[in-house]
């Protein structure tokens, strides 16, 4: 048998720190929409400690799994540097956890930027206490496997996103948004002219609502008749069908 399925690559390229830093304070939605909206993971990996006081922010070391076996996903932890996001590709497998609380609390006290998980995780009363972001498919007691086979540091699907080594990931209550490392520096300027265009908005909304309303009236009207037609209002839909 060939080794493809059963590596663990040791060496790929990080980001400058100052271009992840770019992404702090910023929405994952201004990210996304910035874009072309297509980069977010599946709303069904989602944030499992709430309480925890740091947003995802960080460079991603990835793990693809076997369902249920999490021995590469060991490897992983051993490997990962302060700043990095561990994202597994559990192949949505939760008939078996991948990671519970010694895992996760190794992995907070290592410093890393977070846990993504697609799959499930356990000993969700001990995650809901650790201050590092930690996203995952779900939760069930029972345990992995360790056997292998596995990869680290190849490119590897989550939450029906590719994830490379080495991109940036931003998470917060929505998800997450995936960002290539090559791409980093020219989304990050353009989600922060995103953002300060939506604090604009919302200044507006709070200072004069007449004149936001009627903004957003004309915006709406133009988003219409700029694709060539019109506004298509009509008046009593029990009068047109005569009901
Ligand atoms: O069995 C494992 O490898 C994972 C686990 O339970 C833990 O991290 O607490």
């Amino acid at each position: 048998m060939v080794t493809i399925g059963n590596r663990i690559f040791t060496k790929f390229e990080r980001p400058d720190p100052k271009v992840v830093e770019m992404f702090r304070g910023l929405p994952s939605s201004n990210i996304n929409d910035e874009m072309n909206r297509l980069f977010c993971m599946h709303d069904y990996i989602r944030l499992m400690n709430p309480a925890c006081s740091r947003p995802l922010l960080g460079t991603a070391i990835t793990v693809k799994a076997p369902i249920g076996d999490n021995l590469f996903f060991h490897q992983a932890l051993d490997m990962a540097q302060p700043g990095d996001i561990i994202v597994v590709d559990g192949a949505s497998g939760c008939n078996r956890s991948l990671a519970g609380e010694i895992m996760l609390r190794f992995a907070t006290k290592k410093g890393l930027a977070g846990v993504v998980v697609d799959g499930c995780l356990r000993d969700l009363d001990g995650i809901e206490k650790l201050d590092m972001p930690i996203y995952a498919k779900g939760i069930t007691p029972q345990g992995p496997f360790k056997f292998g086979p596995g990869e680290v540091n190849t490119p590897i699907a989550c939450g029906g996103q590719v994830v490379f080594p080495g991109d940036i990931l931003v998470g917060d209550p929505d998800g997450i948004v995936v960002i290539r490392r090559q791409d980093a520096e020219v989304v990050a300027q353009a989600a922060i002219k995103k953002k300060a265009s939506e604090d604009k908005t919302f200044e507006l909304m709070e200072a004069d609502l007449a004149a936001y309303a009627a903004k957003h009236k004309a915006t709406t009207e133009k988003r219409f008749t700029s694709a060539g037609g019109e506004v298509p209002q009509f008046g009593s839909y029990t009068e047109l069908y005569k009901l």
